[in-house]
């Protein structure tokens, strides 16, 4: 199992940020989880990766229990692309240099790589479109072609799990529309590899995510085979509001009826 939640719940200040969460994820599946703001997305992410510890329930994330292993080791097996990342890394180096380093899953490129690992980083890069910006400085890249050269950092230390959270934040529509194609060659492409993406907006659920969640003021409002989630019926439930979804080009747009 990839991850297997049962009865999450994370309290702050008497008040419940996550309750109830039973979630189970299985090795070959790839999930949207689609929330409002302040739903408890990033709390939820924050759970995976161990940097928060649940205040009720039981959390197994590739089969270890919390509490019971180290988190830095499990934290090489999980890949984390936030757009928030972004900025706070990268000065000088190139995109190749900044895909190489996530070898090591380190911020800058201080190890050894190798010739394989080379070959590994132009394989990514050549998977998500980046060949012509392989030698540019990562600061002068645009947002998308950030993002690309960090999911491809994410990817290059083979994660098991793969997290990109709110990836097209900031994006144009091309430049998103390109995004999400690159991401869906990715779900197909690595078996390997469960990706969870994480979003408020469910036209950016792709095809290659059969599963997705809805969460909602902390709470899973539903989850299952995405086809039957989103729909227009379940989405006004949630949203309390009628509106319809349309599918185009196998996306599913919502419009306020
Ligand atoms: N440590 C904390 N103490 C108190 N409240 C918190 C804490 N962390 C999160 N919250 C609250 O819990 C709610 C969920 O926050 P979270 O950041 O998980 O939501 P989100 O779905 O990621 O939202 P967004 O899409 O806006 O990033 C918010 O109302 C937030 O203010």
């Amino acid at each position: 199992m990839i991850i297997d939640m049962k009865e999450v719940a994370f309290i702050r200040e008497d008040e419940y940020i996550l309750q109830g969460i039973n979630w189970r994820v299985k090795p070959g599946e790839h999930w949207g989880i689609l929330g409002l703001n302040g739903s408890g997305k990033t709390t939820l992410l924050n759970i995976i990766n161990g940097y928060l510890l649940p205040s009720r329930g039981e959390v197994r994330i590739l089969d270890k229990e919390f509490g019971k292993f180290d988190l830095r080791q499990l934290r090489k097996s999980i890949g984390w692309v936030s757009s928030s990342l972004q900025e706070r890394l990268y000065v000088r180096e190139t995109a190749k240099e900044i895909v190489l380093s996530g070898k090591f899953a380190t911020i800058g490129l201080y190890d050894e790589v190798d010739e394989a690992d080379i070959q590994k980083a132009v394989m990514l890069m050549e998977q998500l479109d980046c060949m012509e910006i392989m030698h540019k400085p990562y600061k002068i890249l645009s947002q998308g072609e950030k993002q690309k050269v960090l999911i491809a950092r994410a990817l290059m230390a083979s994660p098991k799990l793969l997290i990109l959270d709110e990836p097209c934040t900031g994006l144009d529509m091309f430049a998103r529309q390109q995004l999400l194609s690159v991401i869906e060659k990715i779900g197909l492409e690595n078996s390997s590899t469960t990706l969870i993406y994480v979003t408020h907006r469910t036209e950016e659920i792709s095809p290659v995510f059969s599963k997705t969640m809805l969460l909602k003021k902390g709470k899973i409002h539903s989850l299952g085979n995405t086809e039957e989630v989103l729909t227009s019926r379940n989405l006004s439930d949630f949203y309390k509001t009628p509106v319809t979804v349309s599918a185009k080009n196998q996306y599913r747009w919502v419009q306020i009826v």
